[in-house]
């Protein structure tokens, strides 16, 4: 039954073996297991991934300091590791989290996006395509433990689990606000965005750029559950649990009911959507507000 349900990803081996490749190359260890139970804790340079403590979770905590920004690299290892989880079938569920004090995720990595030539721009958001396309299909229960800022691309990640769980603190604000760069949100960050909470409320937070704090991110749906910074952790386990106790096959179907023409959307036309990117954000005016949104996070500090 789980194969049935097991939707594979065009590319996928593809990007993974180039994923390898790349981390060879740049003359440095893919991963160290470690602990007693080696074979199930394993870590790349960006992201951690240890059990949880029943064995059927697993924790991926985000480590790509300062902000977590979803670079080339990160997303690269990201992908092996999930890769790695849903190969393994004594995993049902992974909690994701940061190890970033304070930001969950920045979005994509700004620096990825600026300066570079056309075929950087496609391999970049090829692999952006992916992180979606692999977490939002996942057979896996996803719970987002979403402990400080999630704006953008980090937003987008936390979308395709099925459950999240924000901190309740001032810097925990969540939201699309790729406008407020002076760029768009794609039609599948757009779709995700409505499949969660409607097609008014999406309209109106995707064209002010909004990012929301606890209180009003949790009225509009954006996340299911608002706890203390201390609790999100524990939350996201205790919630896990309520998950796991559903069989997964029936589980897996019906998120694959719910989800797969939304995916199918983008599977249709990755080609076009890399190519629609590398146009959009290679143009001059796209450059510039990016290059002036980079001066004003750097300026924010002096
Ligand atoms: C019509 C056709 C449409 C087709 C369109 C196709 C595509 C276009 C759409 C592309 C989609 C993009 C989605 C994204 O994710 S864009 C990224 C958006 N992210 C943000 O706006 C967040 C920016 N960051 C922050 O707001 C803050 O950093 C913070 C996350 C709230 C954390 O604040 P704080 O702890 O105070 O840290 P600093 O601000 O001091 O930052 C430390 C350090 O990190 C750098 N940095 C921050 N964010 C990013 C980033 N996203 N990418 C790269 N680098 C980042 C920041 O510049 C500092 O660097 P320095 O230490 O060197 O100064």
């Amino acid at each position: 039954m789980a194969l049935a349900v097991r939707m594979r990803v065009p590319c996928r081996a593809l990007l993974c073996a180039g994923a390898q490749l790349r981390g060879a190359a740049l003359g440095r260890p893919e991963w160290a297991a470690g602990g007693g139970d080696g074979a199930r804790r394993f870590a790349s340079l960006r992201v951690l991934v240890e059990p949880g403590a029943e064995g059927r979770v697993a924790v991926m905590k985000l480590k790509n300091p300062p902000v977590n920004s979803l670079s080339l690299d990160f997303l690269t290892e990201f992908l092996i590791s999930l890769e790695k989880l849903e190969n393994d079938k004594a995993f049902r569920g992974v909690v994701i989290t940061s190890d970033c004090p304070n930001v969950f995720s920045a979005g994509l990595d700004l620096r990825e996006m600026y300066g570079r030539n056309p075929g950087h721009y496609a391999e970049y958001w090829k692999a952006v395509q992916e992180l979606w396309l692999r977490l939002y299909l996942s057979n896996l229960v996803l719970v987002a433990a979403i402990n400080g800022s999630c704006p953008a691309g980090g937003c987008l990640m936390a979308l395709t689990s099925d459950v999240r769980i924000l901190s309740d603190s001032p810097k925990s604000v969540i939201g699309l606000n790729e406008t407020l760069l002076g760029i768009v949100a794609p039609f599948w960050f757009k779709d995700t965005l409505v499949n969660t909470i409607g097609h008014r409320a999406s309209e109106r937070a995707l064209q002010l750029g909004l990012l929301f704090p606890p209180a009003e991110a949790l009225q509009v749906g954006l996340v299911d559950h608002v706890v203390p910074e201390d609790q999100v952790q524990s939350m996201a386990l205790s919630v896990m649990a309520h998950w796991l106790a559903i069989p997964d096959h029936a589980r897996q179907l019906t998120k694959a009911m719910m989800r797969k023409a939304t995916a199918d959307r983008l599977i249709k036309q990755r080609e076009a959507d890399i190519q629609n990117f590398v146009s959009f954000i290679s143009r001059d005016s796209i450059q510039k507000s990016l290059q002036i949104y980079l001066e004003k996070l750097k300026q924010k500090k002096g």
